[in-house]
């Protein structure tokens, strides 16, 4: 399976560049893996709605750029669906069976993802209902990405 993270804006803290690094290196055995980071868009936190959704949109139509038509994406949302670690190593292990190869997980900014890239979204996947600041979220998505791959292959880890 092919499983890329598609992220705005560059990584800037070193222990996430290290714990991703880390993740990365440990799924190489197990799945093609990659992160595309988008560049982000000037922000200020007084913009206006219309501001804010042209902000979203831009950074949307990059993220969009990235996504082959034939991949199956998953957009992180905190109003999305949540899933256990065993409802996502389920998710993926049926996309497999079923002839999906390729999965896509979005991450938004710091405005979060535009209308586009959510219809573009196949599923929605909540983290729970707190706000998670993008990069961290980065980091955790990647280590259950690995917790759902032990999962599927019945491989110790996931404790
Ligand atoms: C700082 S958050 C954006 C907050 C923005 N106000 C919103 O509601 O989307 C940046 C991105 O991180 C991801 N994210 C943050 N917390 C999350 C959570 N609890 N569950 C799923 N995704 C989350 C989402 O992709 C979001 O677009």
């Amino acid at each position: 399976m092919f499983i890329q993270i598609v992220g705005v804006g560059k990584l800037k803290e070193k222990y996430l560049v290290q714990g991703i690094a880390e993740y990365s290196k440990r799924l190489a055995p197990y799945v093609k893996f990659q992160v595309i980071e988008v560049p982000d868009e000037k922000a200020p936190e007084n913009m206006s709605d219309a501001e804010l959704l042209q902000v979203q949109e831009r950074e949307g139509e990059r993220i969009l750029s990235h996504i082959k038509p034939d991949a199956h994406v998953v957009a992180l949302a905190i109003g999305g669906k949540l899933w256990s670690s065993e409802e996502l190593a389920e998710h993926l292990d049926k996309l497999g069976t079923y002839g999906t190869s390729h999965v896509v997980f979005v991450i938004g900014g710091s405005v979060g993802l535009s209308p586009a890239v959510m219809s573009r979204a196949q599923s929605k996947l909540s983290f729970g209902r707190m706000t998670l600041p993008h990069q961290l979220m980065r980091l955790v998505l990647v280590e259950q990405i690995y917790r759902a791959v032990k999962i599927n292959r019945g491989e110790p880890y996931h404790k």
